[in-house]
């Protein structure tokens, strides 16, 4: 699902008027019914119907108009609760304000006192106070109205995106609305999927306005990683798969109190559905990660005291290398400064695809410069805030205050996919792409996530998927397994394993929906 800023949308919104000649009064009569279908399909059987619409004065107010119009043809009492004077009401807005029965709008420009009572009784309060066109912090009469709508106890739909969200980041701009349902209008806003936005809209459906298609194919945006996404992306196996044709992956991992680290990824790659795993561990941690594995082979590298990975093993890496599809590098292998230096020595040398996580990151926070090295070879980089903002030389705040910004420069300025991780991974190409993951829950704040994410990218790299295809998969595949647990485990003492043995369920419901998706289409 494709999903823009809300700067996006308003030049969405005047090419279909400028270059297609549909009037924005007939974008805005669609809006208001596709919201109005929706509140009569979730509220319509109920006995007394009243829907209180609390309107701004911009074209968010508007869509309010249409909905109070449409919903009092179909037998509702519709009141309006306008927060500005009706002559700051201009445009399409006004046109429809003024097609509204007399005696439905009470305007309370200068503040709310008196005005409570109206939510009374109502079975539904509308939020159309601010949309895409929000452009700063809500205070006054409006923060009030929002405050008033949340304290209400009645259920709330946002149209387009709660109030007080800024549509292009999800952030709230002082205080916002709590919707249940938010309808927003011919492609889903950013607002409407990063968090917390993504949380205040409760269950959102996108309207379609009859935006002509061109408008909507070359809309600048970022993709939504959802189950139907992730289904369309996903290829099955063949009937004559063998393990050769699952790809074979190389793990290079551990180190003396991390083996766990090691383990999770190699068996996180074979659930997602590598052919064949082989971890390269330094030769100390062998005989564990023979004993903590089972499908995956292993190979001792260094001398036999070896705790952790050292310079001095490139080459015996560099050949185990060699006969595999790709390497995932990092997990659980520390920061001592030889093994730092293997890295960096890796990062040029290494002729196949590259996942690199964890230790493997904080070592190329060292000397980001060498990214460049590797030239057209494919590097999966796979941070969390705190490694992020090391790469990047920021703090975490800084990254997380423009989580996609700074994703993309760094994918594009060092020509590497990035996944972002947090809620709502970030998915980056060198060519500037983005996606946004949507799968996940709380229950994967949690140690050796991140080491199940690694082995799951590298099993579809070693398949042979694009890497963005690879990393928008991994990191749908990594949350929708979580997301099988919330049922049977809440989300507080889910662990990585747990995750990582729900992986084949997970791959099992996206062939499910690739079947269903099939069905459907063969059915038309
Ligand atoms: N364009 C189209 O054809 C279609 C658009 N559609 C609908 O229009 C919506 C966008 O409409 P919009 O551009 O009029 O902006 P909107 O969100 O109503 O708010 C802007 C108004 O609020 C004010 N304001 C801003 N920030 C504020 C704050 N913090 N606190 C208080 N006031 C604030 C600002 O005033 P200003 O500061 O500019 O004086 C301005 O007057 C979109 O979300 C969708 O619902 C659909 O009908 C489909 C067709
Ligand atoms: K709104």
């Amino acid at each position: 699902m494709k999903v823009v800023s809300g700067q996006v949308m308003q030049l969405m919104d005047r090419r279909a008027i400028g270059e297609f000649g549909v009037p924005g009064v007939e974008l805005m009569e669609r809006a208001g019914r596709g919201c109005a279908d929706v509140i009569e399909e979730a509220f319509g059987e109920q006995d007394a119907r009243r829907a209180v619409i609390v309107a701004g004065k911009g074209n968010n107010g508007g869509d309010g108009f249409v909905i109070s119009r449409l919903l009092a043809e179909r037998g509702w009492e519709a009141p309006v609760l306008l927060l500005a004077a009706p002559e700051a009401v201009g445009g399409d807005a006004a046109a429809n304000l003024a097609r509204l029965a007399p005696g439905t709008v009470r305007s309370v420009p200068q503040g709310l006192a008196g005005a409570e009572g109206l939510l009374q009784g109502a079975t539904v309060i509308v939020d159309a106070l601010l949309g895409t066109g929000m452009n700063s912090e809500v205070t006054g009469v409006y923060g009030e109205a929002i405050d008033m709508i949340n304290a209400a106890g009645v259920p709330v739909v946002s149209v387009d995106i709660p109030s007080g969200v800024d549509a292009a980041t999800g952030k709230v701009l002082g205080r916002a609305v709590r919707a249940d349902i938010t309808v927003t209008f011919a492609l889903a806003k950013l607002g409407n999927v990063l968090y917390p936005g993504a949380d205040l809209c409760g269950r959102l459906v996108v309207a379609d306005i009859g935006m002509p298609d061109a408008v909507v194919a070359e809309a600048e945006g970022v993709e939504f990683v959802d189950l139907a996404c992730a289904a369309g992306l996903f290829r099955p196996r063949s009937a004559t798969a063998h393990k050769g044709s699952g790809g074979h992956c190389l793990i290079v991992a551990g180190s003396t109190g991390k083996t766990g680290a090691a383990a999770m990824a190699a068996n996180s790659a074979q659930r997602a559905g590598a052919g064949l795993v082989t971890l390269a561990v330094p030769a100390a941690l062998n005989p564990i990660l023979e004993q903590k594995t089972t499908e995956a082979m292993t190979i001792p590298i260094g001398p036999e005291e070896a705790g952790y990975l050292r310079a001095g093993s490139l080459a015996d890496i560099l050949a185990a290398a060699a006969i595999r599809d790709v390497v995932a590098l990092g997990p659980g292998i520390g920061t001592a400064p030889s093994t730092v230096y293997l890295v960096h020595s890796l990062l040029a040398a290494l002729d196949k695809p590259l996942v690199l996580d964890a230790d493997g990151l904080n070592a190329v926070a060292l000397k980001p410069e060498l990214l460049p090295a590797r030239q057209d070879r494919v590097t999966v980089l796979t941070p969390h805030p705190g490694e992020m903002a090391r790469l990047v030389g920021c703090s975490v705040p800084e990254v997380e205050a423009d989580r996609i910004g700074c994703a993309r420069a760094f994918a594009t300025r060092y020509r590497v996919y990035l996944i972002l991780k947090g809620a709502r991974s970030i998915i980056a190409a060198p060519d500037g792409s983005i996606a946004v993951n949507g799968s996940g829950n709380p229950g994967m704040a949690t140690g050796g996530m991140g080491d199940v994410l690694t082995g799951v990218v590298a099993a579809f790299l070693g398949q042979g998927y694009h890497p963005f295809a690879a990393c928008q998969l991994g990191a749908f595949v990594h949350g929708h397994s979580a997301d099988f647990l919330v049922e049977p485990m809440g989300t507080q003492g889910m662990s990585a394993t747990d995750v990582q043995e729900m992986l084949p369920v997970a791959l099992a419901s996206l062939a499910a929906s690739r079947t269903t998706a099939t069905n459907h289409q063969q059915g038309e």
